[in-house]
């Protein structure tokens, strides 16, 4: 079990995922706390240079702070014309303290630039992979457990979809023939980043428990 008594804290401030974590914890009887439930700790400065160094910083200094075995989630947007960014910036790409709509918008903005107002009528713009780091810290052994999960889709001029978060209107599904906001929870975390990730912790928390190192 991870903190005993059925409570696990993510050591987040975003809403949607939040939400995504009640979602696939609940059937483990676990229920989720985010930093909304903790508003005097400190925010997290997310300094690092993958999305694995942010997530560690993350859950290791909550999990320090609240003596509780703290789970972190760094994810963010790839996308391939872009050489990769936003990357590990994707939070901030449209500025500090800025919005999924900014953020959004300043993507659609860049991707219409390079195609230097060329209208080919194609709604797809460019590859893109949504990847999710997690880390797992248990302050009273220091371990660490880890998961990476990517998901590959395209960028879409034709945003669609009111579920998810982030840039999830924008990233496009072939598969589905829907965006990522268009998905039902079950559905994104069927195939997410985040959910990929999730299964894989999930399994080496199984194979290797916290607080029972060398096991
Ligand atoms: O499933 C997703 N669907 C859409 N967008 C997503 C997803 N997963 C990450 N993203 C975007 C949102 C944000 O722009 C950035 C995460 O940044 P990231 O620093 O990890 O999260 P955050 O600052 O929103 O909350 P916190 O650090 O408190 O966990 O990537
Ligand atoms: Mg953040």
């Amino acid at each position: 079990m991870i903190s005993g008594d059925g409570i696990l804290v993510v050591a987040t401030k975003n809403a949607g995922k939040v939400r995504e974590f009640q979602h696939a914890f609940a059937p483990f009887g676990l229920t989720v706390k985010s930093m909304f439930d903790y508003p005097e700790l400190p925010d997290v400065v997310e300094d690092g240079t993958t999305f694995a160094e942010n997530a560690l910083k993350k859950s290791r200094q909550i999990a320090e702070a609240l003596g509780l075995p703290v789970l972190a989630d760094d994810s963010g947007l790839c996308v391939d014309a872009l050489d990769g960014r936003p990357g590990v910036y994707s939070a901030r790409y449209a500025g500090e303290g800025a919005t999924d709509k900014d953020n959004n918008l300043k993507l659609l903005d860049e991707l219409e630039r390079l195609k230097q107002g060329e209208d080919t009528g194609q709604p797809l713009l460019s590859t893109a992979r949504f990847v999710c780091a997690l880390s797992l810290y248990d302050p009273s052994t220091a371990a660490e457990l880890t998961a990476e999960g990517a998901v590959e889709g395209w960028i879409t001029s034709e945003p669609a979809g009111g579920g998810g978060f982030g840039y999830d209107p924008l990233f496009y599904l072939p598969d589905f023939e829907k965006t990522m906001a268009e998905l039902t929870l079950d559905e994104k975390q069927s195939i997410s980043h985040r959910g990929k990730a999730l299964r894989l912790l999930t399994e080496r928390l199984a194979g290797r428990p916290l607080g029972s190192e060398g096991q």
